[in-house]
C-alpha cells in the first residue's frame, strides 16, 4: 500500500453546532476518534491539528500525534493544513475534517488503492462537487508546501482559490453521503434517525 499521512483538522469555530464537533458522539464514539481509526486502516501516521490537544487526551484515538496551533490566532481550515503538512515525510497526505461520520475505511483503502494512477503533474486528488472540490475530504502531494505557504503569505484563505491554480484530478464518489458533514444539532439528529 502507497505511504501516506493523514492530517485530521479538529479546530475552528463549530459555532453551527454550539459545542466542539470533534467531543460530539455518533453511536457512541465522538467524532475524532471516529474519523482517526477510519485514518488508522490506510497510515501509522496520524497528525491531529489543533488549538486545544488537551481537550482531546481522554478520548480512545488510536496512535497519533497532534500539532498545536495558537489558540488565540487560528486562521481557518488551510492555515492548520499547512502547519500539519509541515511535518509530513510522505509523498502524499491524507487531509480529513473531523466532522465526517460516514466516511467508511473500505471507501478510504479504494481510493488509495488509486493514488498509483495519479498523474505527476496533480497536486491534489480530491472529489468535486457542483460548487467546487471537497478539500477536507481527499488527498494532497506534500510537495504542494511551498505553493500553498506563498498562497497563505499573500493573504489566500480559501482552498477553492488555492486549487484553481493547479491540476487537480477528480476523486471518483459513488455515494454522496459519505462526505456527509455533521455540522448542526439537527445533523447529529438525522443520523440517529438513519
Ligand atoms: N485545526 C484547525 N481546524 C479547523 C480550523 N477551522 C476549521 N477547522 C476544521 O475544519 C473542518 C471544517 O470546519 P467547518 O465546519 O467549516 O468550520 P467550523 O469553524 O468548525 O464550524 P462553524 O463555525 O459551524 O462553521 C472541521 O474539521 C474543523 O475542525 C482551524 O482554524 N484550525
Amino acid at each position: 500500500m502507497i505511504n501516506l499521512t493523514a492530517i485530521v483538522l479538529a479546530g475552528g469555530k463549530s459555532s453551527r453546532m454550539g459545542e466542539d464537533k470533534a467531543l460530539i458522539p455518533i453511536q457512541g464514539i465522538p467524532l475524532l476518534p471516529r474519523i482517526c481509526n477510519v485514518a488508522k486502516s490506510c497510515t501509522d501516521t496520524i497528525y491531529i491539528v489543533t488549538p486545544w490537544p488537551e481537550r482531546y487526551q481522554h478520548l480512545p484515538l488510536p496512535r497519533c500525534e497532534f500539532i498545536q496551533e495558537n489558540p488565540s490566532d487560528t486562521q481557518g481550515p488551510l492555515v492548520g493544513f499547512a502547519q500539519g503538512l509541515e511535518k509530513v515525510k510522505t509523498e502524499w497526505v491524507l487531509l480529513l475534517a473531523c466532522d465526517l461520520p460516514n466516511l467508511r475505511v473500505e471507501v478510504l483503502q479504494d481510493w488509495v488503492k488509486r493514488l498509483d494512477s495519479v498523474e505527476e503533474e496533480n497536486i491534489a486528488y480530491l472529489v468535486k462537487n457542483p460548487q467546487g472540490w471537497e478539500p477536507l475530504c481527499g488527498f494532497y502531494r506534500s510537495r504542494c508546501l511551498p505553493l500553498l505557504l506563498d498562497f497563505i503569505n499573500q493573504g489566500g484563505r480559501s482552498f477553492q482559490k488555492w486549487l484553481k491554480q493547479y491540476p487537480v484530478k477528480v476523486l471518483p464518489l459513488s455515494e454522496p453521503d459519505i462526505l456527509f458533514n455533521c455540522n448542526t444539532p439537527e445533523d447529529v439528529q438525522q443520523l440517529l434517525v438513519n
